[in-house]
């Protein structure tokens, strides 16, 4: 007896997929499944960058269905493809560009900039395209943290082209305020200034860009949180944030215009000696998750306050790429990764799907 199509599809229900969750049917994973007296071949195309695990998925699929009676050969070809997701009504996608990913923070110095480039570095490593756009006007850091210095090319008039750092493309306010130009001609500009560097970097098919807002829940990221077309935001605290009320701030912020929030993450949330490699929670434990129960968001993860994560974003190499396989990267892989599988189980963009309609008056 050979196998047949439903026998297949039977297997691979009851197989789930570890990262989202849900079997690889019900996640409408398996594309081109075919079976042909007793082979099996499909391909399985996630919604998330995961290359390093795609060896792992595509053994798993075949132990399954080589269990199957009848079953000869079995090829799975494993790949990943990130689609656009909804943003909020009535604001446009920027073209070259499937989801942006707001980083925010309810005030100043939590880490929100360092946590972002490794979000960005990490989501890179696993396959994606990823952009960062720097618009944290109190201190632009991103360009240092990349690596980058110079000044972007534009090859087109009125756009620029995104610099490049760790295979990240990247644009910063930097390059369009002075770094001591004073903080009240700061803030009415900001906003336009910030559209117009997102608007007219000239992005390359990316999956992801990643903007590091200002900090903070005034005005400038209320209109910024309006006009950019976010995809979802992430928001970094540190415990004493929490405890000051600031992440609740910037949580209302992003329910009020209307953009999902994926996630908190809690930044310095504990202290490890590094002499005898003890963890303290100096400011308190479980604040992060105490706070994301009672608003019914997700606790994305916590990252220790560690020299090392400091020192390599000074040295223009953050941790992922300076240590990709130590500890702490691990924990901000495993972050990015459920980022990109909320993201992935968001409603899809459909406004390309949509004709232009227009009314003639004839
Ligand atoms: N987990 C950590 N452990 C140790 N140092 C950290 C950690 N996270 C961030 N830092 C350091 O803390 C300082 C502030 O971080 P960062 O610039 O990312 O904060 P920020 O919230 O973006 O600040 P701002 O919004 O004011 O620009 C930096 O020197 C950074 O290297």
């Amino acid at each position: 007896m050979s196998v047949t199509v439903e026998a297949v599809q039977g297997a691979l229900k009851s197989l789930i997929d570890p990262n989202t969750k849900i079997d690889f049917v019900t996640a409408k994973n398996v594309k081109n499944l075919k079976v042909d007296s007793g082979d099996v071949s499909m391909d399985v195309v996630l919604g998330y960058p995961a290359k390093s695990q795609f060896d792992t998925i595509r053994k798993a699929i075949i132990n399954s269905i080589r269990e199957l009676p009848g079953v000869k050969n079995v090829s799975v070809n494993v790949s990943s493809q990130i689609v656009a997701h909804a943003v909020q009504r009535g604001v446009k996608l920027l073209p070259g560009v499937k989801n942006i990913i707001a980083v925010a923070s309810g005030k100043g110095g939590v880490g929100k900039s360092t946590t972002a480039v490794n979000l960005a570095l990490a989501l890179a490593a696993e396959g994606a395209q990823v952009g960062m756009l720097d618009a944290d006007i109190y201190g632009p850091s991103q360009p240092m943290m990349l690596g980058i210095t110079g000044r972007p090319e534009s090859i087109e008039e009125n756009t620029i082209e995104p610099m490049e750092g760790h295979g990240l493309q990247a644009s910063s306010i930097g390059f369009l305020i002075e770094e001591d130009a004073p903080m009240v001609w700061r803030g009415p500009m900001v906003t336009s200034a910030l559209e117009q560097l997102l608007r007219q970097t000239r992005w390359r098919d990316l999956d992801y860009l990643i903007v590091d807002m200002p900090p903070g829940t005034g005005d400038i990221q209320l209109t910024l949180s309006q006009k950019v077309p976010v995809t979802g935001s992430v928001i970094v605290t540190t415990p004493q944030d929490i405890a000051l009320l600031d992440a609740r701030k910037g949580l209302k912020m992003f329910e009020k215009v209307g953009v999902p929030i994926i996630g908190i993450i809690e930044n310095m949330s504990t202290y490890i000696c590094p002499g005898c490699g003890h963890e303290e929670h100096v400011f308190g434990s479980g604040g992060g998750e105490k706070m994301c129960k009672e608003y019914g968001v997700e606790f994305l993860g916590a990252l220790p306050l560690n020299l090392s994560i400091r020192e390599q974003a000074d040295a223009g190499r953050p941790t992922v790429i300076a240590d990709p396989e130590g500890a702490i990267s691990a924990i901000y892989k495993n972050i990015a990764r459920q980022v990109a599988i909320r993201v992935a189980t968001l409603a899809k963009d459909m406004s390309s799907k949509f004709p232009n309609i227009v009314v003639q008056n004839t």
